[in-house]
């Protein structure tokens, strides 16, 4: 009788185990220096493979520009130092685009960009999400630095794409992101992709993870 009982238990807990895996969001941190070219491939990725594209930077100019916003200074004042907002501000952000899209498919770009990012997101979302891989878009800092010169002067309207934000975005990223894509290597979840090629040629190794 007692075998009889137990015989249940374990198909019980490993369809609950399954519901519990597709309950979560599927996601990849998408990571590199500015201008990197992020932004310009998780848009062929969404065109191409239905991906939700957010990128923490985007989220955050967003909330700097509301009417009223709580935040709007001091996402101003990180942004022009090219500083880390605090992740309190920014893991919220994005649970809320995350929700709010209904979808279960994320690339998070420019996130998780230091130590603070990281841990505040373990602690609030860890739990909740399936994290393929970390996207990572080796460039060059002087080709970065080109590719962001020549955005803002096409009109790009970014306060930090010029020579004096830059200089301290490249630092911050050098000493506070570059650690966070070494945790991820020691965790065999980073994909490095060279950056360098045409968005055309970036794309095609791109594409080979995500079929
Ligand atoms: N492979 C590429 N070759 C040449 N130019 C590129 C390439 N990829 C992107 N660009 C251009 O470089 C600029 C920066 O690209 P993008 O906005 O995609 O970078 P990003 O990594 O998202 O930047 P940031 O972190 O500053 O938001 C854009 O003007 C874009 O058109
Ligand atoms: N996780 C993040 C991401 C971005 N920021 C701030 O926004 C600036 C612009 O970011 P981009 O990804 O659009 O280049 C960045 O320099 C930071 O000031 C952040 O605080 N946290």
């Amino acid at each position: 009788m007692k075998t009889c009982k137990f015989m249940f238990i374990r198909p019980v807990l490993r369809a609950l185990q399954t519901l519990t895996m597709s309950d979560k969001y599927n996601i990849a941190f998408v990571l590199g220096g500015p201008g990197a070219g992020k932004g310009t491939q998780c848009s062929k990725i969404v065109e191409e493979f239905g991906y939700v594209h957010l990128s923490a930077g985007d989220l955050l100019r967003e909330e700097r520009a509301k009417l009223g916003s709580e935040f709007g200074e001091l996402i101003e004042g990180h942004i022009k130092n090219g500083t880390i907002v605090p992740v309190e501000i920014t893991c919220s952000l994005l649970e809320r685009a995350m929700k709010d899209s209904k979808k279960n498919e994320f690339l998070i770009d420019g996130f998780p960009r230091n130590q603070d990012n990281l841990e505040g997101w373990n602690k609030q979302m860890g739990d909740k999400v399936n994290l393929k891989f970390v996207l990572f878009f080796e460039c060059p800092l002087n080709v970065c630095t080109q590719r962001c010169l020549d955005r803002g002067a096409a009109g790009s309207g970014r306060a930090d794409d010029n020579m004096e934000s830059l200089k301290k975005r490249f630092n911050t990223y050098m000493t506070a992101t570059m650690p966070i894509i070494e945790h991820y290597e020691s965790l065999d979840l980073v994909r490095k992709i060279d950056a360098t090629q045409s968005p055309d040629e970036v794309f095609e190794e791109v594409k080979k993870l995500f079929t």
